[in-house]
């Protein structure tokens, strides 16, 4: 724990890129597992450790999928959702664009109707009782291929959910091209929703390339390998195109090989926007306070410096411009009575 800790602690904080099932905590993933006893994820919080430890991307999709495999009711989804708003607002968390999956839900036959029902009664649910303002991103499961593009798609589009702000796409890059998806992203952003995929988390620059010219990207999931590309580095800041970093995420599944070695200052250094998110707390051993703790460490940041990070996510966001004010103005109360106290 640095001397950060507990201004971080505190502070306001908006959340960008963060799965829904990747949220689950040890406590959650256990109680479900001993609900569905056919399934090989560990019912003991303490083994559920071990069963987290990742040989790469690849072997972190399985185990992902596994878990997406214990969700199989609409109250486990409700359930799921309102501990994970649980979860944000014991860090201060004050927003979150939640990446939703749907297809794996519906895929294992819950009634669609029924699923949406379930994430908008815990959205509500977590602004009322916990004051987290949770929205949606509803993504492909890239490995499950243009069957579940057609399907979110279809979801998206046609049952959408008041909470719902933005159009993604995650799961395994490798052999799954991004421009294959453009259909489906063009039918997306025309029904209103915003353009978000994963690109350049685990292949190079041009699926970022891909993602911002076939699929309209407005924000980047990971973007970690645009640092190997200097013009790409420069039509990031240009355009403002912010990357939705997740530092530790990035080491676990082995995208990159160590915290020294992340990417994120080069990204900062040539003016292009970031976010700083944990992607799948648990599974990666972190959570967002943890992450800001990384990132001042790369960045070498003190507490103005953190404030600048979370008003940076507040920016990046799709908050409507009041609801940025307002969490704007709470980064700075906050960080104005820290530092005169
Ligand atoms: O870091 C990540 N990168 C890509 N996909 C991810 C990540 N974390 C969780 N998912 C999830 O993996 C599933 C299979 O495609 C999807 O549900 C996606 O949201």
């Amino acid at each position: 724990m640095t001397a950060l800790r507990p201004f971080i602690a505190g502070l306001p904080k908006a959340e960008l890129h963060v799965h829904h099932v990747g949220s689950a905590s040890p406590r959650i993933v256990a109680e479900l597992a001993a609900r569905h006893p056919d399934s090989k994820v560990p019912t003991d919080p303490e083994a559920l450790v071990d069963y987290f430890v990742f040989t790469d991307f690849a072997h972190f999709i399985d185990v992902y999928l596994s878990v997406v495999d214990l969700i199989r009711t609409p109250e486990d989804v409700r359930l799921l959702t309102f501990e994970v708003a649980r979860d944000m607002a014991r860090q201060n968390i004050r927003y979150a664009e939640l990446t939703v999956t749907p297809f794996s839900s519906t895929r294992r036959g819950i009634d669609e109707k029924a699923f949406m029902d379930a994430i908008e009664d815990a959205r509500r649910a977590a602004e009322a009782e916990l004051g987290v303002v949770l929205r949606w991103i509803f993504d492909i499961p890239g490995e499950a291929g243009l069957q579940a593009a057609e399907e979110t798609c279809r979801l998206a589009v046609d049952l959408r959910p008041d909470g719902l702000v933005g159009f993604g796409l995650g799961g395994p890059e490798i052999g799954v091209p991004r421009p294959q998806f453009k259909p489906y992203f063009d039918r997306a952003i025309a029904a209103g929703l915003h353009s978000v995929p994963h690109a350049g988390e685990t292949t190079g620059p041009q699926t970022i390339w891909d993602a911002l010219n076939e699929l309209r990207a407005e924000r980047i999931g990971h973007g970690t390998s645009a640092v190997q590309d200097e013009r790409l580095l420069a039509h990031l800041a240009e355009h403002r195109i912010p990357l939705e970093v997740c530092p530790t995420s990035n080491i676990a599944t082995r995208a990159v090989a160590t915290l020294d070695e992340h990417p994120l200052r080069t990204m900062v250094e040539a003016g292009v926007p970031v976010s700083i998110n944990s992607d799948d707390p648990p599974m990666f051993g972190t959570d967002l306070n943890t992450e800001y703790e990384v990132a001042a460490r790369l960045l070498e940041l003190d507490e103005r410096g953190l404030a600048d990070l979370a008003k940076q996510a507040v920016e990046a966001s799709f908050l409507d411009p009041a609801g940025k004010t307002r969490l704007r103005t709470e980064i700075d109360a906050y960080t104005a009575a820290w530092i005169t106290r």
